[in-house]
C-alpha cells in the first residue's frame, strides 16, 4: 500500500521522538512491502523561528493532503513570553481545529513488566487498561472571548460547546466502549457548569442507542481521585477538552511514565494526527535520553486507525512489549541501571525485535 505521512517534529524532544517513530514506520514498510513517503513540515516554535508563525499555511495544506500526520511536540521556554497568537501551542491548536480532529483517543495500559515503574502500589495499577476519549476542538481552548481587559487585570476565557460538538464526541465514547468492555464513564462538572448539564442530557439521550453499555456520570474532581486509587474501575472515559488534558497526564502515572503514552486525534474520515501525550520536555532535549515509546506507540495507532494495518500495528506493539519484557527502559522508567538505554538505542532495539519477529514468522 502507498501512503503519505507528514512529519511535524516541532520542538524540544519532538524531533528525536518523531525520528524514532518514523524509522519504525519505515521498517514496517520494508517488512510488509508498503511504500510510505515522509514529508517533513514545521510547526510550533521551530515554525515561529523560521516563518514567524506557529502554523504556516504550507504546513496545514500538506497535512490536509496527507493520509496521516505524526507530530512530536511543541513549545519551550524560549517562546513562553510570546503573545498568545505567536505561541508554539497555538500552532497545534490551529492544526487540530483546522483539520476538524475532534476526537482524541488516549489509551492508558500498564505493561506487566513495568508495574514497578509506577510510583503507585503494584496491586493498585496491575491490570489498568483504560481509554480516555477527549473532546479536542471545543470548550475552553477555543471559546471566545478569551482575553485580558482593564489593562490586563481582568481576564476572561469562555467554555463554549454546541450540541453537535458534544453529540459527536459522546457518540465516539459509546462506540469505543462497544469495542472494549462496554463501560462508559462520562466525566463532567455538572454540579457547577452549564456545559456539563447539557453534556449529561446528551449522554442520557444517546445511552438509549447503546443499551449494552453501562454508563455512569462522574464528576471530574472525584474521577481524578479514583483514577489513581482504583484505576481498574475504568474502561472508557469520555470528557471535554480541558478535563481530558488533565486526566490523561494524571493517568500516565499508572504506566510509570508520561513518555509511554500515545494518542490519536481523529475525525469522521481516515485522516488522523498522531502524537505522544507528553510535551517538548525542554529539560531533557538534545541529550538522547527521551523516551521514544510514546511516539512509537502513536505510530502503532496511526497504522491501525488511518491505514487499517492491523497486523503491522500488532507487530510493532509486540516488538515494544518484547523489548520492555527484556528489562530495557529509558531513564524516566524504573529499570535496572544497567538496562537504561537512550532514545536511539531504544528505537534500534524495537526495530531489531521487529526484524527478528518477521524472520521467525
Ligand atoms: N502535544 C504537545 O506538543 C505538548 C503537550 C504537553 C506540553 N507541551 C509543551 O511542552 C512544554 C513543556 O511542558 P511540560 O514540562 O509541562 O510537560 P512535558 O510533558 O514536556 O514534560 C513533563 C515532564 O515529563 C518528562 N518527559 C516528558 N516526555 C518525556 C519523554 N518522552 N521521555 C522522558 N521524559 C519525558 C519531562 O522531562 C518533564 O520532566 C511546554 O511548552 C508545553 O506547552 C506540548
Ligand atoms: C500543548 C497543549 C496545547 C496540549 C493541550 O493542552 O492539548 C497538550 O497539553 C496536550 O495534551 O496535547
Ligand atoms: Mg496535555
Amino acid at each position: 500500500m502507498q501512503k503519505k505521512i507528514v512529519l511535524l517534529p516541532g520542538d524540544g524532544i519532538g524531533p528525536a521522538v518523531t525520528e524514532a517513530a518514523a524509522s519504525v514506520l519505515q521498517q514496517v514498510a520494508d517488512i510488509f512491502s508498503h511504500t510510505f513517503t515522509f514529508q517533513e513540515k514545521q510547526i510550533g516554535g521551530a515554525a515561529i523561528d523560521t516563518f514567524g508563525e506557529p502554523l504556516p499555511a504550507d504546513t496545514l495544506q500538506a497535512c490536509k493532503e496527507a493520509d496521516a500526520i505524526l507530530l512530536g511536540a511543541v513549545g519551550g521556554p524560549e517562546w513562553d513570553r510570546q503573545p498568545p497568537h505567536l505561541r508554539p501551542e497555538k500552532g497545534l491548536l490551529q492544526l487540530r481545529k483546522g483539520l476538524g480532529l475532534f476526537a482524541n483517543l488516549r489509551p492508558v495500559k500498564t505493561f506487566p513488566s513495568l508495574l514497578s515503574s509506577s510510583p503507585l502500589k503494584q496491586e493498585i495499577v496491575a491490570g489498568s487498561d483504560l481509554l480516555i476519549v477527549r473532546e479536542l476542538t471545543g470548550g475552553l481552548y477555543f471559546g471566545t472571548p478569551s482575553e485580558r481587559r482593564d489593562e490586563g487585570q481582568t481576564v476572561v476565557d469562555t467554555l463554549h460547546y454546541e450540541r453537535n460538538e458534544i453529540e459527536r464526541i459522546v457518540e465516539t465514547g459509546f462506540q469505543s466502549a462497544m469495542l472494549r468492555n462496554k463501560r462508559l464513564a462520562s466525566v463532567d462538572k455538572a454540579n457547577v457548569l452549564e456545559s456539563s448539564k447539557l453534556w449529561r442530557e446528551i449522554v442520557d439521550e444517546k445511552r438509549k442507542d447503546y443499551p449494552e453499555v453501562a454508563v455512569e456520570h462522574m464528576l471530574v474532581d472525584s474521577t481524578a481521585m479514583k483514577l489513581i486509587t482504583n484505576p481498574t474501575y475504568f474502561d472508557v472515559i469520555v470528557t471535554e477538552n480541558l478535563f481530558g488534558d488533565i486526566l490523561s497526564d494524571e493517568a500516565s502515572v499508572l504506566t510509570g511514565s508520561l513518555g509511554l503514552l500515545p494518542s490519536a486525534s481523529l475525525r469522521a474520515d481516515a485522516l488522523g494526527l498522531y502524537e505522544p501525550v507528553h510535551g517538548s520536555a525542554p529539560d531533557i532535549a538534545g541529550k538522547d535520553i527521551a523516551n521514544p515509546l510514546g511516539a512509537i506507540l502513536s505510530a502503532v495507532m496511526l497504522l491501525r486507525y488511518s491505514f487499517g494495518m492491523e497486523k503491522e500495528a500488532d507487530a510493532v506493539e509486540a516488538a515494544v512489549n518484547e523489548v520492555l519484557q527484556s528489562g530495557f527502559g529509558t531513564q524516566d522508567m524504573q529499570v535496572k541501571p544497567e538496562s537504561i538505554v537512550g532514545t536511539e538505542k531504544m528505537t534500534s532495539l524495537v526495530i531489531e525485535q521487529l526484524m527478528t519477529a518477521k524472520v521467525s514468522s
